[in-house]
């Protein structure tokens, strides 16, 4: 099948390259020139553990194009995805210009019918949207369908050719047919092709996203009741977890949740919830606790220092918002960081892939080139990421770099009882702080 992938960023480069990886003739397409001409030159613009390799196949076997041209791309195009941003609007709501620009554009370009299949996750309503402006200019049959992406980045590509659902939006049967037969190759083993119509599929990306930030919050406030009671919240993760209805996933406490997605959609299904006049009390409390878990490890940090931190240097380990991504959206660690240099103190940072896009927003931290580098002669060590390269560290290198022996972790890497035996001061999250 011809595909065109309009917006080539992390849902459009995954989409685009992997459904040329089941055969499929894809052209991405993007307004950004930069990322364009690197990619027609064989650089990825993000990190994504696996895509490369997909992504080098599939050009050379001709297979995978890109473009600036949306005229170009869409060439011959039985679907269109639409892969493009929708941030938060000054309101909270999802910002639809680019689709809407995008849809109004596909009016006057399209020569054939196409299915235009929405990947971007929109507020319920968008497919009549986009629908209503292509539809000003358009001369030719067409379908909207609603199709959202499930991803999780640094793992981007297993999700997405092997979903644990798909869903599609659509009340045409020939949209219907063309999905069924695209997604075909990555629902073999059963995995099903979910059909509803286009309000529900919009809903269930956003009811998906704020039931796992709600699921993580729910274990965020449990730890902090830990806190206080002296109980230990990895127990408890694993007392419910394997409980059947609650099941094991997304219940690691932590210091909140951060990304391209959860923060941004939690607000927009609360913004979704206020146009319609009802008071989506749940999801105001989720934000407001992951507000505050964000900020849990400083009061500790300034309480061990008396107070103050200037002429304090701080070694951060972790900046990208989760292991095997170098993406920093909404990151704790960012927000952290800036409080720190707010505060005084110095910031010297490890991230395994992180840094590049982080030393663009935070110049005045230094980047170091190893995780041991960023603790030489620092007063403290804070965790944001938990990169696997983290959880067994040598720690008499780490206790000989650093002035003090004390581990602030976001992400609960250690075991307190070890860190004891060590001889650290370890502060983590919903279990025993060792001081
Ligand atoms: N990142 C994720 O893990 C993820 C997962 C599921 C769903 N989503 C959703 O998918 C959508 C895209 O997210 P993303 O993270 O890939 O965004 P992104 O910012 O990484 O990429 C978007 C791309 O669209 C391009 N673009 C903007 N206007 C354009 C235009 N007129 N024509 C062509 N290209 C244009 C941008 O240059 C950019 O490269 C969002 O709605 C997001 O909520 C994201
Ligand atoms: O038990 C957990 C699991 C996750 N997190 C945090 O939650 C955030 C999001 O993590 P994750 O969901 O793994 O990454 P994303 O790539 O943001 O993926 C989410 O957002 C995407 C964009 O909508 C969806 O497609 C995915 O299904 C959804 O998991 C990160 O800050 C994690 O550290 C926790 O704190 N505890």
């Amino acid at each position: 099948m011809k595909i065109a992938v309009v917006g080539t960023g992390y849902v459009g480069l995954v989409t685009g390259t992997c459904f040329s990886e089941t055969g499929n003739q894809v052209v991405c397409v993007d307004v950004n020139e930069e990322k364009i001409k690197g990619l027609q030159n064989g650089v990825m613009p993000i990190y994504e553990p696996g895509l490369d390799v997909l992504f080098n196949r599939n050009v050379e076997e001709g297979r995978l194009k890109f473009t600036t041209s949306l005229k170009e791309g869409i060439e011959g195009a039985e679907t269109i995805f639409l892969a493009l941003p929708t941030p938060p609007g000054e309101d909270g709501s999802a910002d639809l210009k680019y689709i809407l620009k995008v849809a109004d554009d596909l009016g006057k370009l399209m020569t054939q019918y196409a299915v235009i299949v929405d990947k971007s996750t929109v507020p319920v309503g968008t497919a009549e949207l986009v629908s209503a402006a292509i539809s000003r200019n358009a001369t030719v049959d067409f379908d909207v369908v609603s199709n959202p992406e499930f991803l999780r980045e640094g793992v981007a590509v297993e999700d997405f050719m092997k979903p644990d659902r798909v869903v599609v939006g659509t009340g045409s049967e020939r949209a219907k047919k063309v999905m069924e037969r695209l997604y075909a190759p990555l629902v073999r083993q059963g995995n099903p092709i979910i059909f509803m119509d286009e309000r529900s599929a919009e809903m269930t990306k956003y009811a998906a996203n704020a039931f796992l930030a709600m699921k993580i919050t729910f274990m965020n406030e449990i730890a902090n009741l830990c806190e206080k009671t002296g109980a230990n919240v990895d127990h408890i993760r694993r007392g419910i977890g394997t409980d059947s209805r609650i099941g094991k996933r997304f219940l690691f406490a932590g210091i909140g949740y951060g990304g391209s997605c959860f923060p941004k959609d939690v607000q927009a299904l609360a913004k979704t919830s206020a146009d319609y006049a009802y008071d989506f009390r749940l999801l105001n409390a989720v934000m407001e606790v992951n507000k505050d878990q964000k900020r849990k490890l400083l009061p500790h940090l300034l309480a061990y220092f008396g107070g103050d931190l200037k002429d304090k240097t701080i070694a951060v380990w972790g900046l990208a918002f989760k292991p095997y991504t170098d993406d920093i959206r909404e990151a704790p660690a960012l927000e952290n960081i800036r409080e720190l240099l707010d505060l005084g103190a110095k910031v010297t940072a490890y991230d395994p892939e992180g840094m590049p896009n982080t030393k663009a927003l935070l110049p005045g931290v230094t980047y170091c080139h190893t995780a041991y580098a960023a603790l030489d002669d620092a007063d403290a060590l804070m965790i944001f990421t938990e990169w696997p390269q983290f959880r067994t560290p040598e720690f008499e290198k780490v206790s000989a770099l650093l002035k003090n022996k004390v581990i602030f972790d976001g992400r609960n890497l250690y075991e307190p009882e070890h860190m004891k035996e060590l001889g650290f001061a370890y502060f983590s999250i919903g279990r025993e702080t060792v001081s």
